[in-house]
């Protein structure tokens, strides 16, 4: 990890995506005098100062100078109007985007530069098993995409897109993704507490079987419905649920669902870029 003193990190926007990575870089060694957080919403600037020990600003200012890379955690809704306040703060910095659909034309339109990394994290970053994406602006440098994938290195794993457009299929998928998995995981511990057992009970039966699920589909080498074969005795129990869930059109229903959260990051660059 950089520490030298011109290579500070800002943040502009402290909240949930903020505090995965800034937590993240802290693990790894990152002074926290290293890191500094815009952030306009006061309880938030108090709680980063309490968890991280990291100075949190109300406005933009000319600490921002030092930084040599600006992560933008703010909403897609505000990132225009940030971007107007702190657009003549920040030097030669490199610029990070975590915001859904805000394209990187738009984002070098409001800061004047190209050096522009866009790219889509998720929130298991929090605890260092964050998939994120990644796009490079045309002519950012390999030394710049390396520096990129060495801090979202501290929050978990990534991998790089070609395609800008790309990005909203991923913000889909592993941005929103966690979400879907939370959902499953609040109708398997009903139907548990439905069934019988104590909410506690239902709830590390169902966590534990996402997680161990997930870990044996990373580590095998077959498909998941060849994995989802091997559960499914004939005649059994699982073949009973996949069949109701099949009658249901659930896989259907899901794969419409991520369709429509890719047109939503699409309508958030038309409607916040411009
Ligand atoms: N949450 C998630 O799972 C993921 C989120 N993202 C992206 O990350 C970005 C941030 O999301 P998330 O962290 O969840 O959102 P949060 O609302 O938790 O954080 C955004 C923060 O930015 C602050 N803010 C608003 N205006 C400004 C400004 N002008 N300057 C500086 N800070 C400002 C907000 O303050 P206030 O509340 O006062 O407005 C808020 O605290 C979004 O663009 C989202 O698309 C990407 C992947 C996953
Ligand atoms: O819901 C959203 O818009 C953001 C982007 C991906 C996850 N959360």
């Amino acid at each position: 990890m950089k520490t030298s003193a011109h290579q500070a990190i800002a943040f502009i926007g402290g909240g949930n995506m903020a505090s995965a990575v800034i937590g993240g870089l802290l693990r790894q060694g990152l002074p926290a005098a290293q890191i500094e957080v815009v952030e306009p919403f006061a309880e938030a600037r108090d709680k980063l100062k309490a968890q991280f020990g990291v100075a949190a600003h109300e406005r933009a200012g000319a600490g921002l100078q030092r930084a040599g890379l600006v992560v933008w955690a703010v909403k897609p809704q505000t990132f225009k109007d940030a971007a107007a306040q702190v657009a003549g703060h920040t030097g030669q910095a490199l610029h990070l985007s975590v915001a859904a659909g805000i394209r990187s034309d738009s984002i070098a339109a409001w800061l004047g530069t190209q050096r522009i990394v866009r790219s889509m994290p998720n929130t298991p970053a929090l605890v260092g098993k964050g998939m994120t994406a990644l796009f490079a602006r045309p002519g950012v440098s390999d030394e710049d995409k390396a520096w990129v994938e060495q801090v979202i290195a501290t929050t978990g794993e990534s991998l790089w897109v070609d395609a800008e457009t790309d990005l909203d299929a991923v913000t889909a998928l592993s941005g929103s993704g966690p979400a879907y998995v939370f959902f499953f995981l609040e109708a398997m511990t009903q139907a548990g507490i439905e069934m019988g057992l104590s909410r506690e009970q239902a709830y590390r039966l169902a966590t534990g079987t996402f997680a161990g699920a997930s870990e044996l589909a990373r580590a095998s080498q077959d498909p998941p419905e060849v994995l989802r074969q091997r559960v499914t005795s004939k005649g059994g129990t699982t073949y009973a649920a996949i069949t109701s869930m099949e009658q249901a059109q659930v896989k259907e229903l899901f794969i419409r669902a991520l369709h429509a959260a890719r047109e939503r990051a699409k309508e958030l660059g038309d409607e916040f870029g411009g």
